[in-house]
């Protein structure tokens, strides 16, 4: 795709896993057996939780009616005994502060799933996004342990999996984490200890690497998953179902650890799209080669115009491992708002000191900070650079166009704030005077709220007019302001963005994405 899309911060999250500009969803699960909350609490492994919880609201799925899926209704379905588990509401809660106007909590979920099976050694699953979060629960269709062969066949079914691809589904889901005996403690027993509070009971003997032990063990007779050769040949519906054909397809796996991983890779990727009908997914987001990062157009106290933020440049080749990223050459070079080039529209980035890492190349970041005159204003960049001074130059130009941006309306971070006592919001903006007719300036406030009956929040936009105010930093602009207030609503969970509108001379111009608000009105500006 290219820049700006509504996916960005799903891309950023899906691309960089630690370091500067880390997108934070992998530090939950990394190691692969590290325990929710940041490893706090033992025995527990939160990329297991991640994938139950992504299957338990997939399997909400009717393919006759073409309701239900991967859409976050399970926020409305933990308190059900087929949910039980501290996991559900604890990776929920992970999850929410990574939810944003244009990233839904179901795709917060798929992306966790591909980020962890991937750090946990298993296959690359492709990632669309666009799903939309269910305002009340589904049906309550996930299959239980004690049920028969025949009523699992039939679940699967229904969630569009035949046997076989059921047998590969399990298997898949059960090669990482186990069950809990205070959640099943009619299927595992004296595992409780100190150091492993609530039972875990592995499915195999290497529940922290996504590999095909689940299969060897199966076939080898040496498996203890506690849903095989448990004690309660009731709840061993991993045994019945593995041999549902005969063993084959376990047997395949168990001969084949690639097979096993591409095969597991091609399930959970249908199963992490399995959505309702009516929802349409995005094309598969990759990594961008070249992409801006918290970037921004403000406007300086001194009147002229600050482009600043970073550009991020991502690779899988060998030169891009090898790189030194002080020893990059990075230029940015704009257009002016006439769309007219020139030698002096020219900055270097610096490359910022703090390493970064992606599970899937290089990523490295470097700073741009540069003053533009506000009478020549600035409508779109290119980026000219290469892995060292010796290799030519890579003109990253986002498809053709140049990255775009517009000098028309600005957000102005630095005067905005809140009332925390007054539950208010006030944003400031400035819009160009040189544009003709203004008519309509709004701001978009992209924040969260609570709801009933369920841990996960829900975002909400607040639109309010914005009103010339006096005073600017520049004869080219006006100065525009709304206050508007949240009535005690809204949350600190999830990610606050807001977007700035006016149409100006019959056209729309948007300063789209500006980050959250934090400065107290009360307390006064410091120069
Ligand atoms: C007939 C189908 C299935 C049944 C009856 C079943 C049953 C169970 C049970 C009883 C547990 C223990 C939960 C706990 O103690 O927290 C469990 C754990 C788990 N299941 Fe399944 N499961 C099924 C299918 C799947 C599928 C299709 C997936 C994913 C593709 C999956 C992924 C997991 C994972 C990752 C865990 C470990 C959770 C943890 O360690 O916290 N399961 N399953």
């Amino acid at each position: 795709y290219v820049w700006p899309s509504p996916y960005d911060l799903l891309e950023d999250q899906y691309t960089v896993s630690s370091g500067f500009g880390d997108g934070g969803i992998v530090d939950g699960v990394d190691p692969c057996s590290l325990g929710p909350i940041g490893g706090r609490i033992p025995g527990r492994q939160a990329a297991a939780e991640w994938l139950r919880l992504a299957y338990h609201d997939t399997a909400t799925h009717d393919i006759e009616t073409g309701l239900g899926g991967l859409d976050a209704s399970i926020g409305f379905e933990t308190g059900r005994q087929q949910n039980v588990g501290r996991g559900m509401n604890d990776s929920l809660v992970f999850f929410g502060a990574f939810q944003s106007r244009n990233s839904s909590m179901a795709d917060v979920i798929a992306l966790s799933v591909i980020l962890a099976i991937k750090n946990c050694g298993g296959p690359s699953i492709p990632f669309r996004a666009g799903r939309i979060d269910a305002e009340s629960a589904g049906p309550e269709t996930v299959p239980e342990p004690q049920q028969d062969l025949e009523s699992h066949a039939s679940s699967f079914a229904h969630q569009g999996f035949n046997v076989t691809e059921m047998i590969g589904l399990v298997a898949c889901g059960h090669t990482m984490g186990g069950v809990h005996q205070v959640d099943f403690p009619f299927t595992v027993q004296n595992a409780i200890s100190s150091s492993n509070p609530d039972g875990m009971a592995h499915f195999d003997d290497s529940f922290d690497s996504f590999d095909n032990h689940i299969a060897t063990q199966w076939i080898d007779g040496t498996t203890a998953n506690p849903l095989a050769t448990g004690f309660n040949t009731t709840t061993n519906s991993d045994a019945r179902i593995f041999a549902a054909d005969g063993n084959k397809t376990m047997r395949a796996f168990a001969q084949n650890p690639n097979l096993f991983s591409a095969q597991c890779g091609s399930l959970l990727e249908r199963m992490l799209n399995t959505v309702p009908r009516t929802v349409q997914l995005s094309e598969v987001i990759e990594p961008l080669p070249l992409k801006p990062y918290q970037l921004s157009l403000n406007m300086a106290s001194n009147g002229s115009l600050m482009l600043s933020g970073y550009i991020r440049i991502f690779g899988t080749s060998v030169e891009a491992a090898a790189a030194t990223p002080a020893a990059m050459p990075v230029s940015l070079n704009w257009k002016d708002r006439n769309g007219q080039t020139n030698v002096a529209y020219s900055t270097s980035a610096a490359a910022v000191s703090q390493t970064s890492a992606s599970l899937w190349g290089s990523v490295r970041f470097f700073e741009i900070n540069v003053a533009i005159d506000a009478y020549l204003g600035i409508s779109s960049f290119v980026v000219d650079w290469a892995y060292s001074s010796q290799l030519p130059l890579t003109h990253s130009d986002n498809g053709g166009d140049g990255f775009p941006l517009q000098d028309v309306i600005l957000n102005v971070p630095e005067k905005s704030c809140k009332d925390f006592s007054q539950h208010t919001v006030t944003v400031y903006g400035v819009i160009r005077t040189d544009m003709g007719p203004i008519s309509n300036p709004y701001v978009d406030y992209n924040s969260n709220v609570n709801q009933e009956g369920n841990i996960v929040v829900k975002q909400v936009t607040t639109r309010a007019a914005l009103a010339r105010v006096d005073g600017s930093a520049s004869p080219l602009y006006d100065t525009y302001s709304a206050t508007f207030t949240d009535g005690g609503q809204f949350t600190d969970e999830g990610v606050v963005t807001l977007d700035l509108v006016v149409d100006a001379g019959g056209k729309r111009y948007v300063s789209a994405k500006n980050p959250e608000i934090f400065r107290n009105c009360r307390v006064p500006v410091v120069r």
